[in-house]
């Protein structure tokens, strides 16, 4: 339990600055006694300051500090100690400082120091340690210290007797100090955070059972996945046993496999051998017996033996000549089957041809019927008798056929009417414009005239004005040389006033002149905007001509319109002018009125002639369509005969394929022919060897030899050349193999060439000569619409 010791007093209220007062309590009790205003409350506020850090009420000001006005001092500080033993009996210090100074103004009070020590004990070797040196910890600390909370000492033990009835205050405030005392609002926080806390476990309780259950489940099939997988390992080991002892004796097997094949092949090879000997026995059989069956015992004599013998030999010189004969004529019949093969080929390249001929007018077809499509949508054509010709097409486009005969006549038909209609719409705008044109220039002779009348006018003026100066000056002169009676001097006066008057008017005249000088400046300007004006309707028409350049003749009619604004402001003050000057000559007024007339005259024919303009324009963009197919087309053909021509190239390098095939043709013509000589001269020489062998003389000149070794050494050189000639025979064979092979390759460019041939000059002129006449009505079109565009630019300049 704790308790308090010592309190040291300095500068509070009425305890002295200057002296330190220390008041030492007593145990079990202590007793405060003294007079009204001795300082008993101010101990106990002492106390209360010590331990909650708390001043009493209205004092904060620094009543509670020692007055310095009493004191006669500026400046007082006051120290408040209290020695006391804290919960567990050790003995602590609480020291508390305060300042107050004396201003102008008032009394400032401030807070110099609050720390809590445990003093120095000799006794059991304690040093002095500082347990807290700020007011806000030492002021959490003490009630700590204590083991009394600061409700408690503020309101119950250090209670000031001004608010010692708080206990008889109202329910509310009541209950307050009482929560305050018992820490109440402490308690609910905490059994709040206790509920939130709860809450939070139990969610994480849940979770956390969740995972449980989870991992419940997961460790009973890891246990299971276990047992499996070591299941699975035992009998991967007793598989493995197994199929190590399956693999020996695979091996056993193999090896016994392999030798009975080779029995097997032995024996098929000794049943074949016995099979041939079967089948050479029965032949030997057959031949012996029917030698046996031609033999004929004779009992001829020897000479006529030896005729028959003759007979025999000559019946078989006969037969082997007719051999001979024979094989001439079978190597003559394979030349021909040799000839008749290779014109098989050129037949069956001739089909590839036509074949590729088919499916290039079957595209040609399918774009004929994409041009008639794109033509009746385009130009929207109603066929005559072919409402739904559209669908046909269409129809003939899947059916890659192309469409009805009559159906196509139709649409040319169309096709050549509306092209007569556009035609005579032409002529007949280009005859409106030549009548427009004529107008016009009617209209601008009009002007001329006007223009030339006013000038002769001007210059009458002129001679009038001359005329008249000469006639004062005259009348000057006569005034000086003449002396006149009164009557006449008035005569003279009044004309003299009435040549001062025509003098006047003539001197206004010659201010006019000056205007005819203008008029002539504004004339010259109006002729340059003419001439401006000319140059960029050019240019606009040029613009116009060209439907890609229509933003230029757009930012040119723009340009034209302030031409014509200038033009018609210049144009105004010429009428302006000349109607002050030739005003009795030329109604102005009803120029206007005509000009207006025509303007608008010529204003419907230039809406007339631009309907018509955006009629063929929408022909012309038709047109530059078909141009655009036709030319893809173009550069397809020509894609195509670039790729043909790489192709014959890779095979004919110098690209003379008719040469070349006929070189090659001869070629093996020349090693055909050699291949036959070939074979015939090893029958041949088969044959002379025999001969020689039997006959013992040449074969050829049917002499003999003077030496036996003369016949053995011509033997020797007919079997020589007869051994070479199989390997002759081959390579012959070889090389007319190749040469047939290149010969074939080469035939097989045949459709190629054919195809080129057809491209250059059938399908790529066809189409040249078609954008040919494209280009043509195309600039046509072209130039009619920038004969219609300069007119509609000249009528909307009018
Ligand atoms: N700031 C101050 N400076 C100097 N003296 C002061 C100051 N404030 C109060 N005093 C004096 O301190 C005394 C107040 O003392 P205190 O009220 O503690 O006396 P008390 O013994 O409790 O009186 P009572 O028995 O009437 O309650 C008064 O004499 C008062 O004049």
């Amino acid at each position: 339990m704790s308790a308090i010791e010592r309190l040291l007093i300095s500068g509070i209220r009425s305890f002295d600055p200057n002296n330190r007062t220390v008041i030492k309590f007593s145990s079990p009790l202590t007793l405060i006694v003294g007079a009204n205003g001795c300082g008993k409350t101010t101990i106990i506020e002492c106390l209360k300051y010590a331990t909650t850090g708390e001043l009493p009420p209205n004092s904060k000001g620094g009543a509670f500090v020692n007055d310095p006005k009493i004191a006669g001092e500026a400046e007082i500080k006051a120290q408040v100690k209290l020695e006391f033993r804290n919960v567990n009996g050790k003995k602590m210090v609480c020291t508390r400082s305060l300042q107050v100074t004396q201003k102008r103004t008032g009394i400032t009070m401030q807070t110099l120091e609050g720390v809590l020590t445990i003093p120095s004990d000799k006794n059991t070797g304690q040093e002095k340690v500082s347990v807290s040196s700020k007011c806000a910890e030492l002021d959490l600390e003490m009630p700590i210290q204590l083991g009394i909370s600061k409700a408690i000492l503020e309101n119950v033990i250090f209670c000031h007797q001004e608010e010692s009835n708080w206990p008889l205050s109202e329910p509310l405030t009541l209950k307050k100090k009482f929560d305050d005392i018992f820490a109440a609002t402490r308690y609910t926080k905490a059994v709040e955070s206790f509920k939130k806390v709860r809450k939070e476990q139990a969610i994480e309780l849940k979770i956390q059972s969740n995972d449980l259950k989870h991992f419940s489940e997961n460790k009973k099939k890891s246990d299971r996945i276990k047992l499996e997988i070591e299941a699975a390992s035992e009998n991967i080991s007793t598989l493995k046993n197994s199929i190590s002892e399956l693999s020996e004796k695979e091996t056993t097997f193999e090896k016994r496999l392999s030798l009975f094949e080779t029995y097997i092949e032995e024996f098929n090879s000794v049943e074949m051998e016995y099979k041939q000997l079967q089948h050479e026995k029965t032949i030997l059989e057959q031949n012996l017996e029917e030698l046996l069956s031609h033999i004929v015992i004779m009992d001829n004599q020897t000479e006529e033996l030896n005729k028959i013998l003759n007979e025999q030999e000559n019946e078989k010189n006969r037969w082997e000549e007719i051999i001979a004969s024979k094989n001439l004529k079978i190597n003559k019949d394979n030349r021909k089957i040799e000839k008749l093969q290779l014109e098989i080929s050129i037949v069956q390249q001739e089909i590839g041809k036509l074949e590729a001929q088919k499916a290039a007018h079957g595209e040609e077809i399918i774009k004929l019927n994409k041009l008639m499509k794109e033509l009746i949508t385009n130009n929207s054509l109603t066929i005559n008798n072919w409402p739904n010709s559209l669908e046909i097409i269409e129809e003939s486009e899947i059916s890659k056929e192309s469409a009805p005969e009559e159906l196509c006549i139709a649409i040319k038909d169309e096709v050549d009417r509306k092209y007569k209609d556009y035609f005579i719409e032409g002529e007949s705008l280009k005859g409106l414009i030549k009548s427009e044109e004529e107008e016009n220039r009617e209209f601008l002779y009009e002007k001329e005239l006007l223009k030339s009348k006013t000038k002769q006018e001007m210059e009458q003026t002129m001679v009038n004005i001359n005329k008249s100066t000469k006639e004062i000056s005259n009348i000057k002169k006569k005034i000086e040389e003449t002396k006149f009676s009164e009557s006449e001097l008035l005569e003279l006066n009044e004309k003299l006033e009435k040549e001062m008057s025509s003098l006047d008017n003539i001197v206004k005249e010659k201010s006019k002149k000056n205007l005819n000088e203008k008029i002539n400046k504004k004339r010259k300007e109006m002729n340059d905007i003419d001439y401006e004006i000319l140059l960029a309707s050019e240019e606009a028409a040029k613009s116009q001509r060209n439907s890609e350049m229509l933003g230029k003749a757009e930012i040119t009619k723009k340009t034209l319109e302030t031409k014509k604004n200038s033009f018609n402001k210049i144009f105004e003050e010429l009428v302006t002018l000349s109607s002050g000057l030739i005003s009795h000559a030329t109604p102005i007024q009803d120029i206007l009125q005509i000009s207006a007339k025509h303007l608008q005259k010529t204003k419907t024919h230039a809406s007339n002639a631009e309907k018509e303009l955006e009629k063929s324009k929408s022909f012309l963009s038709s047109i530059e369509t078909k141009t655009e197919l036709l030319q893809d087309s173009l550069s397809g053909y020509k894609n195509e005969i670039l790729e043909k021509e790489k192709l014959i190239s890779s095979l004919c390098p110098d690209n003379q394929y008719e040469s070349s095939l006929f070189q090659l043709q001869q070629q093996a013509d020349g090693i055909l022919e050699d291949l036959g000589k070939q074979k015939s001269q090893v029958l041949l020489y088969k044959t002379y060897i025999t001969e020689a062998k039997n006959t013992k003389s040449c074969p050829l000149c049917i002499r003999g030899w003077k030496k036996p070794i003369q016949m053995e050494e011509f033997v020797a050189k007919l079997e020589k050349t007869y051994d070479t000639a199989p390997q002759l025979i081959r390579d012959a064979q070889n090389r007319l193999e190749k040469a047939q092979k290149e010969l074939n390759d080469l035939r097989s460019m045949q459709p190629n060439i054919e195809r080129i041939h057809q491209l250059t000059t059938n399908n790529i002129p066809e189409l040249e000569e078609k954008l040919l006449e494209l280009t043509k009505e195309k600039t046509k079109l072209e130039s009619k619409h920038g004969k219609a565009s300069r007119y509609s630019f000249l009528l909307f300049q009018n």
